[in-house]
C-alpha cells in the first residue's frame, strides 16, 4: 500500500492517549481541546463508507494502522495457528499497574481473528472464555499465541494464551463460526 500517512498518524493517536491517560491537570487542556475538536471536523470532512476507511485495514503494518486494540505484532501465522508479541499502552490501564480486563479479550479477539483471516475464511467470534491467570503488566513486551484446536464443519474453535516471559497473564478459548453464503 502506498504511504497514506496512516502509519504516523496511528503511531501519534497512540501515543497521545497514552499521553492522555497518564496526564495530570494542564493549563493546556482547553486549547488542546479546541484543536483537537477542528482536527475532528477536517477528518469529519472525509468521511468514508467502510471498505474505503484505511483505519484497520493497513495489513503492512504490525497494528493494522487502527488503535482500537493493544498493539499486536504477528510474528507467525499459518492457517492453524499465530505468533506474535503484544504490547499494553497506558491508554489500556486498568488499576494498580495492570492492563484493564477487558482489553484482554479485545487483545485476544484481534489475534484470533489472525488466523480466521489467514484460512480465507469470513468468520465472527460467536463466544470468547477468557482466563486471567496474573495481572498483565502495561508497557512490557508480552508474547501471546494462539491455535485451532478444532474444525468441525463452519465451527473453529480456538485456544489461546498471553505470557510475560515464563509468567502466564492470560488464556482464552473461542468458538469463531464461518458465516453463511450471503450473511452480512
Ligand atoms: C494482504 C492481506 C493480509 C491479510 C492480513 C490479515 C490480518 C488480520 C486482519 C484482521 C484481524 C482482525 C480480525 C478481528 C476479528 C474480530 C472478530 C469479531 O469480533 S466478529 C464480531 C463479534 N461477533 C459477532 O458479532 C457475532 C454475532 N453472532 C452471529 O453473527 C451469529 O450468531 C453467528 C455467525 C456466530 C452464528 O450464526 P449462524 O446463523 O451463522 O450459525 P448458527 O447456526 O447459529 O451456529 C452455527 C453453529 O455454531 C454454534 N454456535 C453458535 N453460537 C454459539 C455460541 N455462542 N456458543 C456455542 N455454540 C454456538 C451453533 O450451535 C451451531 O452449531 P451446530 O452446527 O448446530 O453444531
Amino acid at each position: 500500500m502506498t504511504d497514506d500517512g496512516y502509519a504516523e498518524l496511528t503511531s501519534a493517536l497512540r501515543g497521545f492517549l497514552d499521553a492522555v491517560a497518564t496526564a495530570g491537570p494542564h493549563d493546556q487542556v482547553q486549547a488542546l481541546t479546541d484543536d483537537l475538536r477542528r482536527w475532528t471536523a477536517i477528518l469529519a470532512e472525509s468521511r468514508q463508507e467502510e471498505g474505503k476507511r484505511v483505519f484497520g485495514e493497513r495489513f503492512d503494518l504490525p497494528d493494522r494502522g487502527q488503535t482500537l486494540t493493544p498493539v499486536f505484532a504477528p510474528q507467525v501465522v499459518t492457517t492453524s495457528k499465530v505468533e506474535g508479541t503484544a504490547w499494553f499502552g497506558d491508554y489500556f490501564h486498568g488499576s494498580n499497574g495492570a492492563a484493564h480486563g477487558g482489553t484482554l479479550p479485545l487483545l485476544f479477539d484481534e489475534v484470533f481473528g489472525h488466523i480466521a483471516v489467514e484460512r480465507g475464511s469470513r468468520a465472527r467470534t460467536a463466544y470468547l472464555h477468557t482466563d486471567f491467570r496474573s495481572v498483565t503488566p502495561i508497557g512490557v513486551d508480552l508474547q501471546v499465541r494462539a491455535w485451532v484446536e478444532r474444525a468441525e464443519g463452519r465451527k473453529l474453535f480456538l485456544a489461546a494464551d498471553l505470557r510475560d516471559g515464563e509468567v502466564v497473564c492470560a488464556e482464552a478459548e473461542a468458538l469463531f463460526v464461518l458465516l453463511r453464503d450471503g450473511a452480512p
